[in-house]
């Protein structure tokens, strides 16, 4: 029995499957544990620390041989699971000149991603993802596909390019008409109107930032959205935005499972911050770093040109500091670089104040970046405002810009009585309201076509990104479980510390 068989056969959401080199097909498939049956997106926790089942193997004296491959597949749900008798159809990209001679049009059943791929000899095979990609059988005729798309949350570069590549990529790969854009976020499936979406309308958007379709934070309703749905007869939606919108999108796909409706559910992630789990990177941060270094090299020139400059560039990044310390790894201009992750302080031996001091009498001038994140703490003290959150519920963060720039002249002025040249740049929206550059347009190029190909194939509940440089189908919940943030322990920190020679700012003494 190969892959596709046994998943149409399971009536399981989550297959759990173990790979046992005794067997002649990749996939020896164990019986579901409960836990993967009815995936909740909240208990996923349970299964991150799931450990891997151990394949014994007899050997000839009958006694187990200790050998432990620990496969893990990580698995997206598919329509047949509650809907098992949904007719398939030969993939039209057969016939596509486009793949004509592509040797393997289509990606097999077996083909998995490794989550990990550092490993040791003799470590376990570990967790797997399901490789994207066109499948040989789909599960939509074309002519009865009605796709919609929706973008949700903050603005990012380059969510027009994969708006574009959905629709040319269902338009001329799958010969797919009716694509409708909800306007809005997600309250445009129930408060907004929709716009046609045609290989046309789209053909130059990817040249502007931010939305076509406009965004929301806040106003999801799941059994308005899916109601929605249902009255459109939509049955393939694409769900563009941050970890909330991918939570939402987890509630829509269990919606549409409990009303059994044949509608294939995509997320695929977009964040300036860089804070989705699991996947390398979201697109669009790789030009907001590249859009930073103008905002960097702006301040650089400016306090280079006068006595005692001290520049203070401030970028977006709430919980996660990716922005800032990417920009300063590319920059070379910067000083010091302050993320959420790492607390700093300002006064005493090792601190800020004493490191901006001896880069003033080395260079004459400092540059610092600040995540938006960094510092709170201290702003709250000082300030002593009430927390505030937006219309989704995340916290809005108080402005760590000015308090800092204020701190800084106010230590130099009256208790060092030094002269300083304060300059800060605040271009947080600008970074990420820039159309994307080229490197991002191809990446959303294959975020589109990788969401396409899973939802013409069936899967659903899914969110599509590269793992290791590959593009996976990922169960949605794998991305939301966790935020990703700068590790401190990791290398790329210490590079950056390297790199700027700033204060760890790890031994504070009081
Ligand atoms: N837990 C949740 N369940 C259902 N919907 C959610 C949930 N969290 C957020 N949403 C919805 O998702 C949409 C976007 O959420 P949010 O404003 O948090 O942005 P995001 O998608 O996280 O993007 P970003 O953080 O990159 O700006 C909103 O419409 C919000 O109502
Ligand atoms: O667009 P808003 O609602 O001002 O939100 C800004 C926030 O959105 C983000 O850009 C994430 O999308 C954060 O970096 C920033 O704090
Ligand atoms: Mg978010």
């Amino acid at each position: 029995m190969d892959l596709s068989q046994l998943l149409a056969s399971s009536p399981n959401h989550h297959l759990l499957l173990h790979f046992s080199p005794t067997n002649k097909s990749l996939f020896n498939f164990h019986k579901p544990l409960p836990l993967f049956t009815n995936f909740n997106p909240q208990r996923r926790s349970s299964i991150t620390n799931y450990h891997p089942i151990k394949s014994q193997t007899l050997n000839h004296n009958n006694t187990p041989l200790d050998h432990d491959d620990g496969f893990i597949l990580e698995d997206v749900p598919h329509l047949t699971h509650f809907l098992p008798d949904l007719p398939t159809y030969p993939n039209p990209l057969k016939y596509s000149q486009a793949y004509a001679i592509v040797k393997n049009t289509f990606v097999s059943p077996e083909d998995v991603l490794a989550q990990q791929v550092v490993v040791q000899k003799g470590s376990p095979r570990g967790v797997h993802f399901r490789r994207a990609g066109p499948r040989e059988n789909v599960y939509f005729k074309s002519e009865e596909v009605r796709a919609c798309i929706v973008t949700c949350g903050g603005l990012c570069p380059g969510i027009n390019t994969v708006i574009r590549e959905i629709v040319c990529g269902l338009n001329y790969m799958y010969g797919v008409n009716t694509v409708l854009g909800i306007e809005g976020g997600y309250r445009g499936f129930y408060a907004r109107n929709t716009m046609e979406l045609n290989p046309k309308v789209v053909n130059d958007i990817h040249k502007r930032g931010g939305t076509i379709l406009q965004t929301s934070r806040g106003g999801h309703d799941t059994n308005k959205i899916v109601d929605n749905i249902q009255d459109r007869g939509i049955n393939q939606v694409y769900i563009i935005g941050g970890d909330g919108t991918q939570k939402g999108a987890a509630a829509i796909y269990k919606e549409v499972e409990k009303r059994r409706f044949p509608v294939a559910v995509a997320g695929i992630p977009k964040t300036i911050d860089n804070d989705i789990a699991v996947i390398d990177k979201s697109f669009g941060f790789d030009t907001a770093v590249e859009e930073a270094q103008r905002a960097i090299n702006a301040a650089h020139v400016e306090v280079e040109s006068v006595e005692n400059g001290v520049g203070i560039v401030k970028l977006m990044g709430r919980y996660s500091g990716f922005i800032a310390m990417f920009a300063t790894l590319a920059s070379r201009d910067v000083d010091c670089c302050l993320i959420p992750e790492s607390p700093f302080y300002l006064e005493g031996q090792g601190g800020l104040f004493e490191f901006v001091q001896q880069r003033l009498k080395e260079n004459g001038h400092v540059v610092i970046v600040l995540a938006e994140g960094a510092g709170q703490e201290y702003v709250l003290e000082s300030v002593n405002a009430a927390e505030e959150k937006d219309a989704s519920g995340n916290k809005l963060l108080l402005d760590v810009g000015p308090w800092l720039t204020q701190k800084i002249k106010d230590h130099f002025t009256t208790v060092k009585k030094m002269a300083i040249n304060m300059k800060y740049i605040d271009p947080t929206y600008m970074i990420r309201a820039v159309p994307s550059n080229a490197y991002d347009n191809i990446y959303c190029t294959l975020l589109a076509q990788s969401a396409v190909h899973g939802a013409m194939a069936g899967y659903t509940g899914f969110t599509v990104g590269p793992v290791n440089s590959r593009h996976a189908y990922i169960p949605i919940g794998r991305v939301t479980e966790a935020t990703n943030v700068v590790k401190l322990t990791d290398r790329m920190w210490a590079r950056l510390l390297a790199s700027t020679n700033q204060p760890t700012f790890l031994d504070k003494h009081e």
